[in-house]
Formats: C-alpha cells, sequence, structure tokens
C-alpha cells in the first residue's frame, strides 16, 4: 500500500494500474457462540475497513503483503502442477498468520475455476498478481478482523480474474462479478476450513453490510422487521479494544463447543433475543446486553479486565456485554444521551489502560 491520505482512503501511486476494494469489520450485539450451534445472533457491519490492491504480475507468482502482520508470501504458479497443488493446499499446514488470506485466494480461485467455462485452461484461468492488505481493524480482537480480511481478498481476486476473464477468453455475459452472497458464501468457506466450528455471522455481516440476524446459521434479510432496525439505529455503541487475546476464535470456538454447560446457556441466549426483537427501548436493550454477557461469563471467555469495562459501561452507560469471541479483545458499551456521562466513561476507560476506544458507525453496502 503506498500512500493515504489518514482518512481511511488508501491508493497507490498514480503509476499503478491496481484494483482498490475494502471492506468493512463488525460487532456482534447479542448471540456470539450461541449462533455456531444455530440459535439466533444479532450483528452489525460497522466503519473500520480493511482495504486491498490487486495488480497482475509477469513473473509467474502470487505475491501476497499483509502489512498487519508484517507477513509476505510468494506461491510459485510457473506450472500447472504448481498451481494444482496450491489449489489443493491443506490450509492447517501454512503458518497460522497467513492462512486466513492464503485459503481466501485458493477458495476464490477454486470457485472461479468451477464455474468457468469448462473450456478455460487453468493456466490461463489463474493469472499472477501480487496483492496487498491494510487493515483499520485491530487484529483478532473480537471484530471480525478475520472476516474483513477475507473478503477483501475474495473481493481483489475475483475482480481482476473477472476482468482478465473479460479482456482474454470469455465474452462479458459468461463472466460477471461474484455477488455479495457468493463472496459471503466463499469467505465462510474459509472460516469454517481454518476455524473448524464456525458460523456465518462474521462473513455474511461483512459481505452483506448493515443489520443482520443470523438464526439456524442462515442468512434471511425478512428475520428484522424494519422497526427494530430502525430502533436499533438510533443506538450509538461505543466500541472498546479492551486488551488482547489470549487465545484465537478457532481455539476459543472450540473450548465453548467443549463446554458442558453451552446447550443451557445458549438457550438462555436465545431467550433473550427473542425479548430483544419487540425491544424499543434502551434501558432495556443496556439490560440484555449485560444479561447476554453475565451468560458469556459462565462459559469462561470473559475476563477481568473485559467485566471492569462492562461494570464501567453499565455505571456511565446503559448497558454492555463484549462482543466477538471473547478470550479478551473488544466489548461494546451502549451510550445514553448524556455527553457528561460519556466524557466520564471514556475518562475512566483510560484509567484501566484499555487498548483502543472507537466510536463507529453502522456500515451499509454501497
Ligand atoms: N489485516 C489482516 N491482514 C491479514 N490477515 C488478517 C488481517 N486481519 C486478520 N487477519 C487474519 O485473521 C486472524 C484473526 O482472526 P480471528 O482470530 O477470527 O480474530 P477476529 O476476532 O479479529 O476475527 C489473524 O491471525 C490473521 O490470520
Ligand atoms: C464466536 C463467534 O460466534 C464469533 C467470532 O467472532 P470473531 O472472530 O472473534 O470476530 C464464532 C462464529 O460465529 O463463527
Ligand atoms: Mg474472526
Amino acid at each position: 500500500m503506498k500512500n493515504n491520505d489518514f482518512n481511511g482512503n488508501y491508493d497507490c501511486n498514480s503509476d499503478c494500474n491496481c484494483i482498490l476494494e475494502q471492506s468493512p469489520s463488525k460487532i456482534i450485539l447479542f448471540g456470539e457462540h450461541a449462533v455456531v450451534d444455530g440459535y439466533p445472533a444479532i450483528s452489525m457491519a460497522i466503519d473500520l475497513k480493511t482495504h486491498g490492491t490487486i495488480k497482475k504480475l509477469e513473473s509467474k507468482k502470487i505475491k501476497v503483503n499483509l502489512e498487519d502482520l508484517n507477513e509476505e508470501i510468494e506461491i510459485n504458479i510457473e506450472t500447472e502442477e504448481e498451481i494444482r497443488n496450491f489449489l489443493s493446499l491443506d490450509i492447517n499446514t501454512i503458518d497460522k498468520n497467513v492462512k486466513y488470506v492464503v485459503c481466501a485466494i485458493k477458495n476464490t480461485l477454486n470457485y472461479l475455476n468451477e464455474n468457468t467455462n469448462p473450456d478455460v485452461n487453468i493456466n490461463d484461468l489463474i493469472v499472477p498478481f501480487e496483492l496487498t492488505l491494510h487493515s483499520e481493524t485491530p487484529v483478532s480482537c473480537g471484530l471480525g478482523s478475520s472476516a474483513s480480511a477475507v473478503l477483501t481478498t475474495i473481493k481483489l481476486v475475483s475482480k481482476l480474474l473477472g476482468s482478465e476473464l473479460l479482456v482474454r477468453l470469455l465474452p462479458s455475459e459468461d463472466f460477471t462479478s461474484l455477488s455479495n452472497l457468493e463472496m459471503a458464501e466463499i469467505a465462510y468457506s474459509v472460516e469454517k476450513e481454518i476455524q473448524g466450528r464456525a458460523s456465518i455471522t462474521d462473513t455474511y455481516t461483512v459481505s452483506m453490510g448493515g443489520i443482520l440476524e443470523i438464526t439456524n446459521n442462515e442468512y434471511d434479510p425478512n428475520n428484522l422487521n424494519n422497526k427494530f432496525v430502525e430502533f436499533i439505529k438510533t443506538c450509538n455503541f461505543l466500541i472498546v479494544y479492551v486488551e488482547e487475546r489470549s487465545r484465537k476464535t478457532a481455539e476459543l470456538v472450540q473450548e465453548v463447543g467443549n463446554n458442558s454447560k453451552k446447550d443451557e446457556i445458549f438457550s438462555k441466549i436465545g431467550e433473550i433475543i427473542l425479548k430483544l426483537k419487540t425491544c424499543n427501548d434502551k434501558v432495556e436493550f443496556g439490560n440484555l446486553m449485560v444479561q447476554n454477557h453475565n451468560l458469556l461469563k459462565e462459559l469462561n471467555i470473559s475476563t477481568e479486565k473485559i467485566d471492569q469495562v462492562i461494570e464501567l459501561g453499565s455505571k456511565y452507560g446503559l448497558g454492555a456485554k463484549l462482543t466477538g469471541a471473547g478470550g479478551g479483545g473488544c466489548a461494546i458499551i451502549l451510550l445514553d444521551d448524556d455527553s457528561l456521562h460519556k466524557k466520564e466513561l471514556i475518562d475512566n476507560l483510560k484509567k484501566i489502560s484499555v487498548k483502543g476506544i472507537f466510536e463507529c458507525k453502522m456500515y451499509l453496502e454501497s
């Protein structure tokens, strides 16, 4: 990534014929972990973005620059054998830091290969490229940085190959860019392949934007009634990056999956969401957030410092809960309309040295 205007808009130098893409992150308002077992979850895309560029290379390789992780990877695609080896790569054999983006490239190439005219030779389909990512979202803290990085990668790879196919191989009506639903599905295949246990919440929220309810691990835009969505849009959330996580999402989701109390706790979280969907009162909404948090505490995925933030959020705001897989990471606080309370809250959060405080807006796909 060459330069940026410090407004979250990243660009390459003018002489670079890059394709630029970006994706939001997300907060889970209610239902994390329970949603993996089919219970409902309510999530919202937020305007912390992962930016990416992609450009064609002359040399027969795929070059990946992950600026936030200070990682660079090169994949040779000189021969058909090297291409096929990459497309059939066992993702759990590579370094854990790069596996989400590498898996996103692999799964996108496989999807395009399976859904493009069979006459297209694989050596023609897989063009060499250099892909670079940079994110505004703190990595691995419960805001869906994995889903955001994966979606940006899928958008970049499919857009480059699409433009190439349009130019070289197929009449335009044969290849259209992937739909948000197709990209969400590919992204979910990545999180599932890496994590074993995963719901579609992060990947569909980041791909579709707005506010979603996921139930039975399915996305239905009609799940949420407009009145409830309009009410959530009146809510102001403070996102607090409390502390670095001790474990990755994959480990946390496995841990919860092995917890003997999970079914009883998930059922109670499901009851909270049933109450929530007829809620149009911020005090009640905040209380339900704390109830959801206390159930997540029983799953041993909160921490002492997160609980301190939840107390501050309840004292100076209307309620709070951890968001995402837990084990540290982020909490969300529902603010009241009193700016003095907000100032006191932020002053007290700074006193306990939280890692970051974000005031984000809901992100809507254009
Ligand atoms: N900006 C990024 N660039 C490259 N990979 C990323 C980026 N952000 C996240 N990732 C990948 O996602 C992993 C974190 O995913 P996860 O543990 O699910 O945390 P989160 O709660 O942020 O989704 C990182 O270890 C890395 O592999
Ligand atoms: C814990 C879970 O419900 C959300 C994980 O979110 P994140 O990766 O911590 O941002 C897992 C899932 O839904 O796949
Ligand atoms: Mg994740």
